[in-house]
């Protein structure tokens, strides 16, 4: 079992690159030739919680996210975080002022060693490579991979990939993290260190999560609010309790008539 350190793991982090504490979108639309991925959608999340983001496939999660993260440019709409207006950003612009986010499909360096993948980041970031490797070597006991910091990443089991694309993620500190299906391929006993770890992150960073997930048990278990898409459009956003109710949920997302 993980478990996360009280404080944060790199004490002197710079946390200034940003103090907001909401991350939003409102009335977004992205369409691709003709084809609406997200219709109108409006959605916050704060600083302080995990935010979970379901819907079946191809309801526009990960383009949600690409729009959030500044690699999808929305057709309509606004995007801020805090006071700022940032839905023209690129997305290193929304990485280097605190929105970070991880990939379903990994994007980790597998020939470098697992520390050079978070000082990657970290010196990418603009960190001095002394300092890089300062910030990773502590995030990578934070997150249980100190033992492994000198193996390729391509040599890591996979659910142990998908812990280091969570360590890049938050180096130095984001005060937004956008988690596209951390759990998927991992077995129960995986997912229940997983939902520890990501449910200690606001506290631990100060840091907002977006949580999209398939697996029930992780969204519902770890989540203050969940939000529904369902082909593009918001069909419903509360509680996880309001949601496991919400007919048109049961609906279109169980597959079960309402
Ligand atoms: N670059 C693109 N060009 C054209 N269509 C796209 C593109 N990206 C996504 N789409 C389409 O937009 C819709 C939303 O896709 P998206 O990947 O955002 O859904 P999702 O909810 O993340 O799905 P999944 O749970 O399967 O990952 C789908 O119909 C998809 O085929």
């Amino acid at each position: 079992m993980i478990q996360p350190y009280a404080e944060p793991p790199s004490p002197g982090i710079d946390r200034s690159a940003t103090n907001a504490s909401v991350l939003a979108v409102s009335g977004l639309s992205v369409r691709f030739q003709g084809l609406a991925a997200i219709s109108d959608v409006s959605l916050a999340v704060q600083r302080h919680e995990v935010f979970g983001l379901i819907g079946p496939n191809g309801a526009g999660k990960t383009t949600l996210v690409n729009c959030l993260t500044g690699f999808q440019r929305p057709s309509e709409g606004r995007i801020t975080l805090g006071d700022a207006d940032t839905t023209n950003w690129p997305a290193a612009r929304f990485r280097e002022r605190g929105v970070a986010r991880t990939f379903q499909a990994g994007r980790l360096f597998k020939d470098m060693t697992v520390a050079e993948n978070v000082e990657v980041t970290a010196t990418g970031l603009g960190l001095g490579l002394r300092s890089a490797r300062q910030h990773a070597r502590a995030m990578l006991a934070w997150i249980g991979l100190a033992d492994k910091a000198h193996w390729h990443a391509g040599a890591l089991a996979y659910t142990d990939q998908r812990r280091l694309g969570i360590a890049r993620a938050l180096v130095l500190s984001p005060a937004f993290v956008l988690l596209d299906e951390p759990a998927a391929g991992m077995s129960d006993a995986e997912c229940e260190d997983l939902m520890v770890l990501v449910a200690s992150i606001p506290q631990t960073f100060t840091c907002g999560v977006l949580l999209i997930e398939h697996n029930m048990r992780v969204v519902m278990g770890i989540s203050q609010r969940i939000h529904v898409l369902d082909g593009g459009r918001t069909i419903a956003e509360g509680t996880p309790d309001e949601i496991q109710k919400h007919e048109a949920v049961l609906a279109a997302y169980l597959g079960m008539e309402a």
